[in-house]
């Protein structure tokens, strides 16, 4: 594929830009047209455009990584900022909404070429398309070569999938909470969330634009996802078998008039809380995007595949995550050319903990960009 160079002026800071990459040829056989990325930037690019930074949200996450020029938190408000692990007065940081998603980026909620959304017509974009239309953003900003990629659980895999797919565009990249390939659990896991929406009577297919929408369903797979993002022992301490008082779980007499268990009340508020921000469609186009995380997909062995990226790595698992298993991030370290250190995050929390843990993930990963 040939990528126009263009040199744009830098971006001010803090503010979504959107930015207009082209069509894609998508790995799955589809085709975007038009596709706009909305992305973030914090810091000054340097002269030789040297200190550049991209961060890679999550799986609900938006290109808001900490405030800029507005007060909104971001979602690694500590880990980022002026003086930070990743100091905005040191490096341009860049944040880049996923294709696919609903912060911005052209996702199934965009209309499509006769102006109506996407909809059911949204194509299979894989991670690996993603990381293609953002090397053209980074072209657009004139960033030839990133001085680190990083971010967590699927930022994670992004990161991984840009050091393999562009590695002389990759200088460090920080793998955290995800392993080379989602696993058959992971895939399991993420087809309970996306059949959760796609039964939802609401959904129709995915052309529920005109409302009403899938909130049940889409809460219902966030309810799914949640529980795997925390430990069994977090939700034992935090709920153990308490009632929602004053609602009791043994009274109502009919079992559809019950009272809730705390733990029930609190997963209900995450998946409420969810259907707030997210579009349905999206969190399957992403989900999707996720299952098909695979690095060595028509590449070769991990090894050999790993041995394509001449990045140094930073990798880092929570230790009570249950749904990213810190032996596969070892698995993952193990593979890679070289001694890799994989920091653990100790957090009895779970998955999420490589959100919520930023003391300790901030302390390994200023380290690594020092080095
Ligand atoms: C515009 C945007 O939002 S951009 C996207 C930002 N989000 C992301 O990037 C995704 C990443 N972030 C996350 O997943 C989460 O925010 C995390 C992991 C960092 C933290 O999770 P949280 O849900 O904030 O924390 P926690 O598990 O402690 O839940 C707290 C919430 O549960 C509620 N809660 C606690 N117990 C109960 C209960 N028994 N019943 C009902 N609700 C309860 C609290 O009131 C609180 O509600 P609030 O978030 O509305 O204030
Ligand atoms: N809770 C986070 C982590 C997912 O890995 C999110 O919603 O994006």
């Amino acid at each position: 594929m040939t990528v126009t160079v263009t040199r744009t002026t830098v971006p001010e800071h803090g503010i979504v830009r959107y930015a207009s990459v082209g069509g894609l040829e998508l790995e799955a056989g589809g085709y975007l047209p038009d596709v706009t990325l909305a992305y973030e930037t914090w810091g000054t690019l340097n002269a030789d455009a040297s200190n550049a930074v991209l961060i890679e949200h999550a799986l609900t996450g938006s290109t808001h990584v900490t405030r800029g020029d507005t007060d909104e938190p971001g979602w690694w408000e500590q880990l980022a900022g002026p003086g930070a692990p990743v100091d905005t007065d040191r490096f341009f940081v860049v944040s880049i909404n996923i294709v696919g998603g609903c912060y911005g980026s052209t996702g199934p909620s965009s209309p499509a070429p006769d102006g109506a959304p996407w909809g059911s017509r949204f194509p299979l974009v894989t991670l690996r398309d993603s990381t293609v239309a953002e090397a053209r953003l980074a072209d657009q900003l004139g960033i030839r070569s990133w001085f680190a990629v990083l971010g967590g659980s699927m930022g994670g895999a992004r990161a991984l999938e840009w050091a393999i797919t562009f590695p002389e565009r990759v200088q460090r990249c920080a793998v955290i909470s995800v392993g080379a390939a989602s696993t058959a659990e992971q895939i399991a896991f993420a087809q309970a969330q996306t059949l959760a929406i796609r039964q939802d009577a609401n959904f129709k297919g995915g052309d529920y634009y005109g409302g009403p929408f899938p909130e049940d369903g889409l809460a219902l797979a966030r309810r799914i996802a949640h529980i795997t993002y925390r430990s069994a022992a977090e939700l034992e301490g935090r709920f153990g078998r308490e009632p929602q008082a004053p609602e009791s779980p043994l009274q109502g007499g009919v079992l559809a008039a019950r009272g809730r268990y705390q733990v029930e009340s609190y997963l209900d508020h995450q998946g409420n809380k969810l259907v707030r921000r997210f579009d349905a469609n999206s969190y399957i186009a992403i989900t999707e995007a996720l299952m098909s995380h695979d690095i060595c997909r028509g590449r070769g062995p991990l090894p050999e595949t790993l041995a394509r990226s001449g990045a140094r790595f930073f990798v880092a698992a929570v230790d009570s995550d249950r749904l990213y298993f810190p032996a596969q991030s070892r698995e993952l370290a193990a593979a890679l050319p070289g001694e890799v250190d994989v920091h653990v995050i100790e957090a009895p929390i779970g998955h999420d903990g490589f959100l919520t843990e930023i003391g300790q993930l901030g302390r390994q990963l200023r380290a690594h960009l020092s080095a």
